[in-house]
């Protein structure tokens, strides 16, 4: 059939040497991060970099983005690469406790669920999880003063340290606006005094996520850039405000966090995730 179609089998030959030429090129780069990874274990830092794979993806997102490639094939690329190089250099994914990586903070990947693949039987029972939008109208009969409550006191014990250290000042007398899009829930909140409130007004810049993005960005399992480049994470309204309080979260300083509540939104994350994938496998959207 495609015999027919004049210059098809030439230009296919063209795209086989391209891929070829990937597949060397990824070759060649798992080669240089294996040294790599030998020099930093020889000098003793052996361990995850996330700031430097955040450089890695970002740089490859604004090529293709230059080249009018969508940057999301070139950062999954990628993700895949880093994911790889990290194991070969017997890199875990696992919660960083202070250890290797210097930061403190743990490591966000978009692979921490992709290399830790769930188990099949796992997978079919996941299937069972309701997908979030269907738990939407169970969540409506929480009332929204117990809903508020609930994000304050978590935003107390998150935001501890910086809103102690005055580092969301920022946010004083402004409204920044939370929406878990397939959750149906919304919130504004307000930074008064050192506590950040719930309250009943407009917002002048609104985060929107579905519940699993937003978990995995809670949980540290994926970076804000990684979010927002593949437009998982949106912000509208008022940019600057908004980038501002992204910047903030980002250097959120994860070490300071409860133990017990990094391990919770950990584990929420994954599932939430898990859950996810599990959906999609079995043919759902939207989920
Ligand atoms: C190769 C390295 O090790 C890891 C792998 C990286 C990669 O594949 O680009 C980047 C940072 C490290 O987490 C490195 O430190 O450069």
């Amino acid at each position: 059939m495609t015999e027919n179609m004049p210059g098809l089998a030439q230009v296919r030959r063209a795209i086989d040497g391209v891929d070829d030429g990937l597949v060397l090129l990824l070759a060649a780069r798992s080669r240089l991060a294996r040294v790599a990874g030998r020099i930093k274990a020889r000098a003793g830092a052996g361990g995850r970099d996330e700031a430097r794979e955040q450089r890695v993806r970002q740089r490859a997102a604004s090529l293709a983005t230059a080249l009018g490639l969508e940057p999301e094939v070139a950062t999954g690329i990628l993700e895949l690469a880093i994911g790889a190089a990290c194991r070969d250099q017997g890199l875990t994914n696992d919660l960083d406790q202070g250890g290797t990586g210097g930061s403190g903070r743990m490591i966000a990947s978009t692979m921490h669920t992709r290399s830790d693949p769930t188990p099949a039987r796992a997978q079919q029972l996941l299937r069972f999880v309701p997908p979030p939008r269907r738990i939407a109208p169970l969540l409506r009969v929480v009332p929204l003063a117990v809903q508020q409550r609930l994000l304050e006191r978590a935003m107390a014990k998150v935001l501890s340290g910086p809103l102690n250290g005055g580092a969301l000042e920022f946010m004083a007398g402004r409204r920044l606006g939370i929406e878990v899009s397939d959750l149906a829930l919304r919130w504004v909140v307000e930074l008064q005094g050192s506590r950040l409130v719930v309250v009943d007004a407009p917002a002048e810049a609104t985060v929107r996520g579905t519940v699993t993005d937003l978990l995995l960005l809670a949980g540290r399992l994926e970076d804000a850039d990684t979010l927002f480049f593949q437009r998982r994470l949106v912000l509208t309204g008022d940019t600057e405000l908004g980038l501002t309080a992204r910047n903030v979260l980002d250097r959120l300083p994860w070490e300071r966090v409860p133990l017990g509540l990094r391990i919770a939104l950990n584990r929420g994350a994954r599932f939430a995730s898990a859950a996810r994938s599990a959906h999609r496998a079995g043919g759902g959207a939207n989920t």
